[in-house]
């Protein structure tokens, strides 16, 4: 196996084994590690989290339980367990070569659910031992997620399990394989016009995904008589003795086809959870007309995509990887599952859960994808049909969709011990877990919603600018207005399978009967600036910021967005003809910097290009109140390369000086400087002076000029896994902001909605 990595076809990636073996290795061996999450710097943390402080929380544990979910890791953390018996497709190698790919679900828990995890590896092929171990764990965990542990020692170790512990247990080979082959099936179905009560189905391989996807399947109504189990020995028949255990017994069919190449004369759909290349092209030859084919085996299919596309252009086709369109692996579920199922603390995992996952999933794959899809997609924004029949692992909105589903199942089938009140509360909660910037936005965009705006997108005619109009407006964010030829934007959402729905107008200089005041305003504006009313006829006319920016100034929209396809010093100078700044106020740009445990805002990083004194109080002053709108109480702190005069420098002076201006105003907010940003950040550098007035980590950040607020904003993106809103221009009349050129939708989406929070004051 030099070339790992499938390369035909739609695969896009491929690797050597070096490659696979150096991601392994490099840096710190394996792919996880364990974080405190509670500082451990000093003494003093040290009493508090260890002994003799550790002593307070273990006696109100031993007094109620119940309190281990406030006072510890458990209600979030999950055991991945397994012995090795049936690692992917690849068979018994061993608890200690399964590593690799329980350290990945643990990984995946983390990175796309949030949920902490940690694998285990037990080393016994021996089910009561391996019961024995795992039963006595519960304490440690919210969560028990069995993988790789080979049919049917899986069924019995699960089910024991489930009876011993009062935790979720889950074999996700079983039942997240069949979550995601459910939802998989139920659109193909749909997309092929078929009923699931008349599908026929083949499932290749007995074991624990095998006999877990038969039992989904049959549960959403298939019957019992259209499906047919295979395995090594060929049909599983009513009345075979070889290899036969009671789970395969329960699903025999009475036939008399025997083997798999029988099986599969006129069958509608293949489920393959066997091993690589079961499946023919001969047997594939002879499915009936628009074959439904799951060829999940892992890390190979039982066929490829690209064996199927030369004998059947009329099939749907789909694999476990991930580099092929349609990836039905369990990825897409056990992350968000157990996300539903810890936050409820729900006591198992049971079927209403399932099918609530597997239809969630299903309705989710039937929407407009988001820009972080098309990206996974290679720029392709997938729609539903029948290379996208299920969302892609990447899909922002597993977080919010499938684990709502499950706790809300959990809740009504009455195995919730902690029931969800507040959903809304929940889902704010879901999407900043997946993204922190999430969280702040959700601030944003409560505030919007309560009371919607008319907001113009100045550059209707652009794809990604229809897209964002549309989530706007689909969000109950206000209405959009999209600025260009009708006609235009027509073609282009049509183009894009855009609806252009409720909430979306159009609106061009052509059109409007407002072009003739629009252009006298901006004249009363530029008469005396040299321009003729003829100049300002055009630019109303023809260029699309000056109108956007002149239904901004006349009331016509509470407010724009705009610089998808111009620079922003362009959009800020077409702006600015129109709309003045606030009385007594400039307009500055802040960046908001959403760190892993903070969040910090960072000013000027957009307008003024080496603020004097006076300017750098005014955006001081400026950003504090915007960061109290935001909902964080400033800490301001006025940065410079030097702290209180050391090193001392020419550079440094304004910012003292700005530091008195601040003095004298009497500001009603914690401010202090000149300082380094580590000294601002860290209390640690802080503490070394004793005199710093302000009162813990600044929140807000003053930067001595653009080229160092522009630097060490796009560092802290780049290098420092920050997400960065902005910036975000403030201090002018009339809201208008400025995305940066390119932008995703959900950026635009964003700053229209911080356009609206503007004009709501
Ligand atoms: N895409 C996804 O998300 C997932 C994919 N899988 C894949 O499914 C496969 C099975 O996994 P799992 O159920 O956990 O394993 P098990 O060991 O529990 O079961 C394997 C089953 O496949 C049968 N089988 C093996 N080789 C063949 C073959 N050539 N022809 C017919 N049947 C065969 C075995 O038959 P017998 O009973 O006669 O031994 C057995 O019934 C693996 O390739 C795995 O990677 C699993 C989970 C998730
Ligand atoms: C994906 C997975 O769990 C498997 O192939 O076993
Ligand atoms: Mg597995």
């Amino acid at each position: 196996m030099a070339e790992t990595g499938n390369t035909g076809g739609r695969s896009g990636l491929s690797f050597t084994e070096q490659e696979a073996l150096l991601f392994h290795q490099q840096g710190r061996p394996g792919k996880l590690e364990i974080v405190p999450t509670k500082p451990m710097a000093t003494q003093r943390d040290l009493s508090l989290a260890y002994s003799p402080g550790v002593a307070v929380p273990v006696l109100k544990i031993a007094e109620d339980p119940s309190l281990a979910y406030d006072y510890t890791t458990r209600g979030n953390m999950v055991a991945v367990i397994s012995n090795g018996t049936a690692i992917l497709g690849l068979g018994n190698l061993g608890p200690l070569a399964s590593k690799p790919v329980m350290e990945g679900k643990a990984v995946l828990f983390k990175r796309f659910a949030d949920v902490d995890s940690i694998d285990l590896e037990v080393d016994t092929d021996d089910v009561d031992a391996f019961v024995n171990c795992v039963r006595y764990l519960g304490p440690s965990f919210g969560g028990i997620n069995l993988e790789d542990i080979k049919a049917p020692d899986c069924f019995v170790i699960e089910s024991r399990l489930r009876e011993l512990m009062d935790i979720p247990v889950f074999h996700d080979d079983q039942h997240g394989t069949a979550i995601i082959a459910a939802a998989g099936i139920l659109n193909a179905l749909h997309l092929t016009g078929r009923d699931i009560k008349d599908a026929r189905l083949v499932c290749n391989g007995a074991g624990a995904a095998g006999i877990a996807c038969v039992e989904l399947v049959k549960a959403l109504g298939m019957p019992h008589g259209n499906v047919i189990l295979c395995d090594t020995k060929g049909v599983v028949w009513q009345g075979r003795t070889e290899g036969m255990n009671q789970w395969k017994s329960a699903h025999a069919a009475v036939t008399d086809r025997r083997t798999l190449a029988e099986a599969m004369d006129g069958a509608d759909v293949f489920f393959g959870v066997s091993a690589k290349g079961a499946l023919t092209p001969a047997m594939v030859a002879s499915m009936a007309a628009n074959p439904i084919i799951f060829a999940m085996a892992n890390p190979d299919p039982e066929i490829t995509p690209e064996e199927v596309a030369a004998i059947r252009g009329d099939a749907i086709m789909a694999t476990g990887r991930s580099d092929y369109a349609n990836q039905v692996n369990n990825v897409l579920g056990f992350p968000y599952i157990f996300r539903g199922a810890l936050d409820v603390q729900a006591t198992t995992i049971n079927e209403a859960m399932k099918v609530a996952a597997a239809h969630a999933l299903a309705l989710l794959a039937r929407e407009d994808v988001p820009d972080e899809v098309a990206a996974a997609y290679r720029g392709n924004r997938p729609r539903f049909g029948r290379d996208y029949i299920i969302p892609v692992p990447f899909d922002p909105r597993l977080i919010t969709t499938i684990p709502e589903a499950v706790a809300r199942a959990a809740i009504e089938t009455g195995v919730a011990k902690r029931p969800i009140v507040d959903w809304e509360a929940y889902r704010h909660n879901l999407s900043a877990r997946r993204d922190p910037a999430a969280g702040t936005l959700q601030r944003v965009f409560s505030k919007v919603k309560q009371k919607p705006r008319r907001i113009v997108f100045a550059e209707g005619e652009e794809p990604q600018v229809i897209r964002a109009a549309a989530s706007f407006a689909a969000q109950g964010l206000g209405t959009a207005v999209l600025i260009g030829r009708e006609a235009e934007i027509e073609a282009a959402a049509l183009d894009a399978g855009i609806d252009l729905k409720d909430g979306m107008v159009m609106e061009s200089a052509r059109s409007s009967t407002r072009t003739r005041a629009y252009a006298d305003h901006l004249y009363s504006r530029l008469q005396r600036k040299g321009y003729l009313f003829r100049d300002c006829q055009r630019m109303i006319n023809t260029d699309r910021n000056h109108f956007a920016a002149a239904m901004v100034a006349l009331g016509d929209a509470d407010g724009m967005v705009s610089g998808v396809t111009r620079n922003y010093s362009v959009v800020l100078e077409d702006v600015r003809r129109l709309i003045d700044p606030k009385t007594g106020q400039r307009p500055i740009g802040v960046s908001i910097a959403l760190c892993r445990e903070r969040t910090v805002l960072i000013a000027d990083t957009a307008v003024h290009d080496m603020p004097t004194a006076e300017e750098l109080a005014t955006i001081a002053i400026q950003t504090a109140r915007f960061a109290r709108r935001l909902g964080h109480e400033p800490r301001v702190a006025m940065l410079a390369y030097s702290t209180f005069g050391h090193p001392h420098g020419e550079r440094s002076e304004r910012v003292r000086e700005a530091v008195a201006i601040l003095d004298s105003a009497r500001v009603d907010f914690e401010y202090d400087g000149e300082m380094a940003a580590d000294v601002a950040l860290d209390p640690d550098k802080m503490a070394l002076y004793p005199f710093c007035r302000l009162t813990g980590p600044a929140n807000v950040l003053v930067m001595p000029a653009f080229h160092s607020a522009s630097i060490a904003t796009k560092m802290l993106q780049e290098l420092g896994g920050s997400t960065v809103i902005g910036p975000l221009l403030i201090g002018l009349d009339r809201p208008a902001q400025i995305v940066p050129l390119g932008a995703k939708v959900s950026d635009i989406v964003n700053m229209a909605a911080f356009a609206a929070f503007d004009a709501a004051g």
